[in-house]
């Protein structure tokens, strides 16, 4: 008979960090890896801890050693490695048992997975991890999809190693199968697009008011003592004190401008889409990150299209109202993103519980997020954050910076695709009267496809074909 809680298989950056989480919080953790000889070394690095580590190089003596009903948490890349680890693991599994994807899975195979292994009487959870490897050594915010049955095998050990915001855990059963990895998937979108805005006005501040490394990282620092508070603030207010120690540089300086991505920025993109939507901050940011990795080309063209930038004179608080209203507008898409989501997949997501988990232990965790939470539990005009009073005044109080900025970049020829599209989003909904009209006069001419008259119910046609 097994003894260990859980089950902890890969132990890369992510697993290990959890499986210690857990051992210190005291659980008794089987653990095991693909690459066996790794197996002893992490455990002998586990010091104290090590007593609950339970490590296993067969898998299955890794699942023999479990309690029954077992849980079992993969963190391994999303992909083909889940599907070919379910085909080696479900055999050894019986009824009752969960088996957890932590990894940053596509929400569409956490849904095939979930089926697949309902069909032979499993569970299958999309554990949706946030907050990088310090996260989940100290407390991740966690997003699960599953069954109940699963969340109450799992409420013990997730409640006890996730972030404690003010006593509240950053975990919540947020729905069935592929739930809990949509929702980490238009995280990882916010993400995108704050770390967009981010880099944006970094770049104005150097490139356009020549200020230097540790004079933005000063400014940073002082924004995260406000209401931009954020882990991302705070990191970038830190990685720019830091020296190369090869070439004396500012590190920032000798690290190649080529954003790497690895797909749930683009998958956020690509369901917004799919939902009838646009989290255009997202996109731009997914497309941004695209253009930074065309280096060459961008040399290239740099030497054909000329590529002075002018001086940029916009007020260092002009940019934090405009940095302030554009997270407002960013996080607000994401949420879009999620209701439509939610509508369609018949989910029912609780955005506040959302908000609350994401307030502590995540990459997106931010001073915003508490009220955001609250704005959820009250009434929300049309559903829609930015008509929430407090941050419908926020954005009435920052959108002339966010303005003056994106004008004085767009002026100057800095890019700016995140913040002006923001811009572009709050100025095409503050409008009760667009430019659709015409649109739609011209589907009708080239296709009779029809329109609807202001203020008549019905189909019409126009006058154009005599
Ligand atoms: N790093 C981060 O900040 C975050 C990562 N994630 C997600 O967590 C998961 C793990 O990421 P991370 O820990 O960073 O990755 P690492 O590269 O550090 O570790 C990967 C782990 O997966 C194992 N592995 C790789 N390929 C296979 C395979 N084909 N079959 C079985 N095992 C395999 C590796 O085993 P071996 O040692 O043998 O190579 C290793 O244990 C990913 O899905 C990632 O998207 C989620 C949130 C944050
Ligand atoms: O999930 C994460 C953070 O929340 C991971 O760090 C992820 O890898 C980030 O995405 P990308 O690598 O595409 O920047």
């Amino acid at each position: 008979m097994g003894q260990a809680q859980i089950g902890v298989y890969g132990l890369g950056t992510m697993g290990s960090a959890l499986a210690l989480n857990m051992a210190e919080h005291g659980f008794d953790v089987a653990v095991t890896n693909r690459e066996t000889d790794w197996i002893a070394v992490f455990v002998k690095e586990a010091g104290d801890l090590a007593v609950r580590l339970h490590p296993h190089e067969a898998l299955s003596e890794f699942v023999g050693s479990l309690k029954t009903p077992r849980v079992i948490l993969f963190m391994i890349p999303s992909g083909a490695p889940i599907d070919a680890m379910l085909a080696e693991i479900t055999p050894l599994l019986s009824p009752g048992d969960t088996v957890i994807d932590g990894g940053n899975a596509d929400f569409h195979d956490t849904r095939r997975r979930a089926a697949q292994l309902a069909g032979l009487g499993l569970h299958f959870v999309g554990l949706g991890v946030s907050g990088g490897e310090a996260g989940a050594r100290h407390g991740p915010s966690m997003m699960l999809g599953g069954s109940d049955h699963s969340w109450q095998q799992l409420r013990p050990i997730l409640t006890a190693i996730a972030a404690d915001y003010e006593g509240v855990p950053c975990v919540a059963h947020l729905g069935p199968d592929g739930a809990g990895h949509f929702v980490k998937t238009v995280h990882n979108g916010i993400e995108y697009a704050d770390m967009q805005v981010i880099a944006e006005i970094y770049s104005l501040l150097r490139n356009g008011a020549a200020m230097a490394p540790a004079e933005i990282a000063a400014l940073f620092a002082e924004w995260d003592r406000g209401p931009l508070k954020s882990y991302l603030v705070e990191i970038t207010a830190q990685l720019l004190t830091y020296t190369d120690p090869d070439t004396g540089h500012p590190m920032v300086d000798v690290i190649k401008d080529a954003a790497g991505q690895k797909g749930t920025g683009r998958w956020t993109v690509i369901e917004a889409l799919r939902l009838g939507q646009s989290a255009s901050m997202i996109e731009a940011a997914v497309g941004a990150r695209g253009w930074s990795s065309e280096k060459d080309t961008r040399q290239a063209a740099e030497t054909i299209l000329g590529g002075a930038v002018g001086a940029f004179d916009g007020s260092t608080q002009a940019l934090a109202e405009a940095f302030l209203a554009a997270r407002i507008l960013c996080y607000a898409q994401g949420f879009r993103v999620l209701a439509a989501a939610s509508e369609d997949f018949g989910w029912s997501l609780d955005f506040a519980a959302i908000a609350r988990i994401w307030r502590a232990g995540c990459i997106i965790r931010s001073a915003l997020l508490d009220d955001i939470a609250t704005a959820y539990q009250g009434d929300l005009p049309q559903g829609e954050l930015i008509l929430a009073p407090g941050f419908a005044r926020t954005l009435a109080g920052c959108l002339p910076a966010l303005r003056q900025v994106v004008c004085a970049a767009v002026h100057g020829g800095h890019p700016v695709p995140a913040l002006s599209a923001g811009l572009a989003w709050y100025d095409t909904m503050r409008l009760g009267h667009g430019s659709a009209n015409i649109i739609q006069a011209q589907r009708d001419i080239f296709g009779r496809h029809g329109f609807e008259r202001l203020g008549q119910s019905g189909t019409y046609h126009g006058p154009w074909w005599g």
